[in-house]
């Protein structure tokens, strides 16, 4: 039988989180992949602990480097290429037999590595469900809304220089800010140059075991990559 490659995003962290689609496809599933740092579990596969099937057959996807190297190094961009190519090239050849269900943490096609698959595998081979996004879990757990009104709201990936990340904190409302880890301390210059430090919240782990959430102004010492940074808007309400 031909299969398809069934990417479903899992959610943010929380397994109850995840859609009745994804859970359908992941508690069927015999062939399963999914992303990893080498050394670690992956947050894709530990939020599906104990809803693989038995007896699946699990394909753990290790990049081959994360921070090892710099992005902007030649050697980064190689080594990346060759591991998607080679993956996508596997997963194709698995579902000549079978569907592969290939995991996500949050959702797939907002900065996930299954986009670089994605855009090496034929469209009609592909499926992706989509998730709720880190960032969702994670003003949810601040207990307090995102954008009101007229709001504006800005998504910035940390690793953005610091000029840059203090003009556009400076310029919106609402804020979220990915990919913290070692970025932090770039991070928080550019929110002081933008006078915004006082406003800003760290989650760290957003519904998952671990989940930390905190004023950034109290936030000493190193804090995890699965972390975000928000600025909640205060627009207009009735
Ligand atoms: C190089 C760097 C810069 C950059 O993002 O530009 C980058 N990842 C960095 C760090 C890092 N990444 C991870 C950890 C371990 C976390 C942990 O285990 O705690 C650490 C931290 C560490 O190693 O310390 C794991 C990880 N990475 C992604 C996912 C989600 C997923 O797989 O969907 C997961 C979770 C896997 C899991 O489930 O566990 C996804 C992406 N990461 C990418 C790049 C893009 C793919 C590469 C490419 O093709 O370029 C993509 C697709 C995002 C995109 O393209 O936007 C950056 C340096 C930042 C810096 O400067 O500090
Ligand atoms: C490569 S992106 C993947 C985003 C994911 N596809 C999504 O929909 O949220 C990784 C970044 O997402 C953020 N992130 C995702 N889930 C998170 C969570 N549950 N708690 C904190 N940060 C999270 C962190 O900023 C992390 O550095």
């Amino acid at each position: 039988m031909m299969g398809k490659i069934l990417c479903i995003g899992l959610g943010p962290g929380d397994p109850d989180l995840m859609s009745l689609r994804a859970h359908r496809h992941l508690t069927r599933a015999r062939v399963v992949a999914y992303f990893r740092k080498g050394g670690r579990p992956g947050q894709a596969r530990r939020i599906a602990e104990g809803l693989i099937p038995a007896g699946a057959v699990e394909l753990a996807m290790e990049y081959p480097v994360t921070t090892e190297i710099a992005v902007q190094d030649p050697a980064y961009g190689a080594a990346l290429r060759a591991f998607y190519d080679d993956w996508a090239a596997r997963l194709q050849e698995a579902a000549l037999t079978d569907d592969v269900v290939v995991l996500c943490e949050g959702d797939p096609f907002f900065f996930g590595s299954f986009m670089h698959l994605h855009a090496r595998l034929p469209r009609d081979l592909v499926e992706v469900v989509p998730g709720i996004p880190g960032m969702a879990g994670c003003w949810t757990a601040t207990g307090q809304p995102i954008t009101w009104g007229d709001d504006i709201l800005t998504v910035l990936p940390a690793t953005l220089p610091e000029a840059e990340l203090a003009r556009r904190i400076a310029d919106t409302d609402a804020l979220v800010v990915m990919k913290i880890g070692r970025n932090l301390g770039r991070l928080r210059a550019a929110l002081t140059a933008a006078r915004r430090l006082d406003q800003a919240w760290l989650v760290e782990y957003g519904t998952m075991p671990g989940q930390r959430v905190r004023r950034l102004a109290d936030v000493e010492g190193p804090v995890p990559y699965f972390s975000i940074v928000l600025i909640h808007g205060q627009g207009r309400r009735p």
